[in-house]
Formats: structure tokens, sequence, C-alpha cells
């Protein structure tokens, strides 16, 4: 008989604590664990899924226009956004239940409370009651981060906040150039909003290739989306009319009715008692982990956005799920974090995998050779809708290798997915040249560059 209360104790149960909870009893684990909120956490409650179903309704906006050409007529259009949160919120609920019963099935026992690290092997639940695990992982994710500005903390909204919206603001602005703000810039843009993206650099979604950010931002910029870089906000007031006046540094003054802060994420680590067993963190608070998942303290884990590495949820998940198998199914997993696809749910999208054009070029000394496409996807031109998708394949030019795709176009993510097996597999540009197109599709453009 163990002294512990379980095997394992998981708080946070969001991407990365559900697969480890249910992988660590799927070995035969005794697991419990803690969610203060809901059960999916950050991508299934208020992240990915939501946001993916608001960009989708997004999208018919541009669809039902694009139609006309297609010899529809479509009468009395109009937009409920009601409608829209109602029914992705519905989604939500429904999702968040089959969570719990993945982990029900598996035996595992949800605590719907805060949870802390009580000292040792001892967890405090906000219900009053503790418990004690062999083992402890931290799974707690990020929130988002507001900088400390005059107003923003009392009339700011930051991402979660969006899902809920009463009514959609005629006037946004959005704070930061990342993914958050692309792609919530993306939605509203397209359910009718006056979007301004206000950026405190001179460019936008750092660390993707600098054509396909430029490619982004030229289309943006013709569809109306306004930015504002080199800029900071001094002061946030709500008027009488409910509207909010922006004081601005680096730009003129603004007049929003709404204000969204999507300035990054810092991992949750506030009061959860890592002081108590001298859990190290570093940078921006984030837990310091070894390739295992450990940390400085034997006996606890921590995964996903909470340790900061890469914050997707494949990458949360994949960090649990090896976790759970090291410590319950003796395997010796850890995550290879080379080659990770990812994308921008912008309209349109970015989608991207290995290294940049100009990561390769400092990393392989120059010798790169560098494919582009820049063609307007055939639904598009009959569409007359002047928007050019933009591809592109990064080689090593000693090798032949394939380091890099980077994509901009309509459905580039989902595009992606199959080509990032390509470039993990280590294929060369041979490979793709010797493959026969598929016709007529967007993606056979990844074997016909020359
Ligand atoms: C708007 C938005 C869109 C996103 N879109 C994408 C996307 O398209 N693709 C993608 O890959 N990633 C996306 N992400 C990122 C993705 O959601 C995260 O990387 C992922 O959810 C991280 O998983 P996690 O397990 O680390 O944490 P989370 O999923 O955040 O789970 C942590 C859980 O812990 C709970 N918790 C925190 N503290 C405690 C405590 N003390 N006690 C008990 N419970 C606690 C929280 O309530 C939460 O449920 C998006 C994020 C946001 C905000
Ligand atoms: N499609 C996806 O996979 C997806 C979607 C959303 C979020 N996410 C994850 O969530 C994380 C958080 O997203 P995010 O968009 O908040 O962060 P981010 O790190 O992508 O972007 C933050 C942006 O805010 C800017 N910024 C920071 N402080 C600022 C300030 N004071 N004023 C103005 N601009 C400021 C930064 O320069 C940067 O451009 C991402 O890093 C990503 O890993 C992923």
């Amino acid at each position: 008989m163990s002294s512990y209360d379980y095997d394992f104790f998981v708080i946070g149960a969001g991407s990365g604590g559900v697969r480890a909870a249910r992988i660590a009893a799927s070995h035969g684990a005794k697991v419990g664990i803690a969610e203060e909120y809901r059960v999916g956490g950050t991508c299934v409650i208020r992240g990915c899924v939501p946001k993916k179903l608001l960009v989708y309704g997004a999208h018919f906006a541009e669809d039902l226009e694009d139609c006309v050409r297609f010899g529809w007529d479509v009468e009395g259009k109009a937009f409920d956004w009601a409608k829209l949160r109602d029914s992705v919120a519905h989604e939500v609920d429904r999702l968040e239940g089959l969570y719990r019963d993945t982990l029900g099935n598996n035996d595992v026992t949800v605590h719907d409370c805060r949870a802390t690290l009580a000292g040792g092997h001892e967890v405090a639940l906000s219900d009053g009651t503790s418990v004690t695990a062999k083992y402890i992982l931290i799974a707690v994710g990020a929130r988002p981060h507001v900088p400390d500005i005059e107003g923003c903390a009392e009339h700011a909204i930051v991402s979660n906040d969006v899902f809920k919206l009463d009514a959609l603001p005629k006037r946004i602005a959005i704070a930061g150039g990342g993914y958050i703000a692309n792609e919530f810039a993306g939605i509203f843009h397209q359910f009718g909003s006056k979007v301004t993206i206000v950026q405190r650099s001179d460019t936008i979604l750092r660390g993707y290739d600098e054509q396909m950010r430029d490619r982004l931002m030229q289309i943006s910029m013709t569809k109306g989306i306004d930015f504002k870089f080199n800029s900071h906000f001094k002061k946030v007031e709500k008027q009488e009319d409910g509207s909010l006046h922006l004081t601005m540094d680096g730009c003129e003054d603004m007049e929003v009715d709404a204000l969204l802060f999507a300035t990054g994420r810092l991992p949750n680590i506030e009061g959860l008692g890592l002081d108590k067993l001298g859990i190290e963190t570093g940078e921006r608070g984030a837990i310091k982990v070894d390739e295992y998942s450990r940390t400085n303290v034997d006996h606890i884990y921590a995964v996903g956005d909470v340790t900061d590495r890469i914050q997707l949820t494949p990458v949360a998940i994949r960090e649990g799920h090896a976790v759970a198998d090291n410590l319950f199914d003796g395997q010796d997993r850890t995550v290879d974090y080379e080659c990770v696809p990812s994308a921008v749910f912008s309209h349109p999208p970015i989608a991207s995998v290995g290294m940049t054009e100009s990561e390769a070029r400092n990393k392989l000394g120059g010798s790169i050779k560098v494919y582009t496409s820049d063609f307007r996807a055939m639904k598009n031109v009959l569409a007359g809708r002047n928007e050019r998708s933009l591809y592109k394949i990064v080689t090593d030019a000693n090798t032949d290798r394939v380091v890099g795709i980077h994509m901009i176009g309509p459905e580039a993510p989902e595009i992606m997915q199959a080509a990032a097996v390509a470039v993990k597999a280590g294929l060369k540009k041979a490979d793709f040249d010797n493959t026969v197109a598929l016709h007529p599709t967007m993606s056979e453009e990844l074997v016909l560059m020359r």
C-alpha cells in the first residue's frame, strides 16, 4: 500500500495536465487532478477551440462576398454576434463534458478546486482539504499579461473576455503584434469592427518569416486594418458615452469602444507555493525544468505554458504524455522541439515549420537556397479577391535538405500539417520535385517550385 493518497497529482486540467493524468491512469497509477476553473484549460475553454470557431464564423463574411461571382445571390445577409457567441459557448460546454468523461472513464479523480503546493508531497485544496501524492505535476498554464498602464486594469479586456462580449465593439484597438493580436484583428475586422493594432516595435509576429509577415500586413492594411508601430499606451480613460480615450506615445490619441491586450502570456505561478519547496523559476516566472520536465525538486514535474518552452497545445500534450510514460510505464521519453509546426489563424492564415530564411542564412552560413511561389488561389481569382498567397521552401544548399517551409494563404495550416512531416523526416527538395502534383490544389505549389 502506498503511503500517499495518490501516485500522481496534477494541478491544472488543461492540455498538458489532462493528457498526463489520463495516460498515468492508463498505466495503472492512482491519479487525482485539480482544476480551479473549467476542465479543458485554455485551449478548449478560451483559446484554440473557441478562437478557431470564431475564425470560421468570421470567414463567412468573405465567403458571402465572394459567392456572388460564383452565381449565388444571398438576400438579407446579417450577422448576429450573440448567436455565434452562444453557439461557441455551447460547443465549449459539450467539449468540457467530454474531457470530464474521459477523466472519469480513466478513474482519474477530479477536484474542482484551486490547488497549491503545501510543502513536501502535500497539495492544499481550496475546499479546505489536502491530499498527498508520490509525484506532483504542475500544469497550470499561463495568463494574459497586461502591462501596468494607468486605466488598463479597469478598462482593457484580454482574450478570455472576447468570448463573452455582450456586443461587438464598433472600434477596437488591439495591443500587441503576436498570435492573438493578429488572429483577433482578423476576426473583429470580418465582423465589421474598425480594428487598429498597436505594436510597441516596428514589426508583427516576431519569429515568423519576414516575407510572410509583410504579406499579412499588406493584405490586412488593404482590407482596412490599421497598424500603429513603435507606439505605447500612456493612459486609458473611460468617457461618459462609454467609449475609451487612449492617450498614446508614438501615434495620435485614439477613441475606441474596446481595447484588447494581447501582449503575451505569463506563467501562472502566483500563490502556487513554489517557495515552500524551493522550486526554481527563470525568466518571466517560468518554472525551470530539465528535458524530462522535472523541476529541481525530484518529485515535482511541470509541463506546458507554465514552463514557457513553446506555448502551444500539442507541445503541452506531448510533455504531459512523456512525463506519465516515464513515471508509470518505465519509459525514457523526452520531447523533440525541432520542427514544431505552427500557424497564425489570421485572415489569411500563416503556417510555418522549421527555419525561416534569415534563420537558415545565419545558421547555415549563407549556403541556402530559397524557392518561392507567389500566386493567386484559383478561388480568389474567380471571386475577384485580389489577395495573393505566398509559399516558400528554404533548403540547405549543400545537402538539398528542406529546412523550412512557410506559407500564407487559404488553408495554409491544413496544408502545413502534412508538409511538416516531410520537413521533420529530413526530406530533400528533390523528394518534393519527384512527387507528382495533385491538381488543381493550392498545395501542389509545394512540389512545383523550381
Ligand atoms: C486565445 C488563445 C488562442 C490560442 N490558440 C492556440 C492555437 O490555435 N493552437 C495552439 O496550439 N495553441 C493555442 N493557444 C495556446 C494554448 O492554449 C496553450 O499553449 C495550452 O492551452 C497550454 O496548455 P497547458 O496545459 O500548459 O495550460 P492550460 O491549458 O492553460 O491549462 C492550465 C489549467 O490550470 C488551471 N489552473 C491554474 N492554476 C491552478 C491552480 N492553482 N489550481 C488548479 N487549477 C489551476 C487553469 O484554470 C487551466 O485550466 C492559444 C492560447 C490562447 C490564449
Ligand atoms: N495559433 C496559435 O497557435 C496561437 C494562438 C494564440 C496564442 N498562442 C500562444 O499564446 C501565446 C500568447 O499569445 P500573444 O499573442 O499574447 O503573445 P505573443 O508573444 O505572440 O505576442 C505578444 C506581442 O505583444 C507585443 N507587446 C508586448 N508588450 C507590449 C506592450 N506593452 N505594448 C504593445 N505591444 C506589446 C510583443 O512585441 C508581441 O508582438 C503565444 O506565444 C502562442 O504561443 C498560439
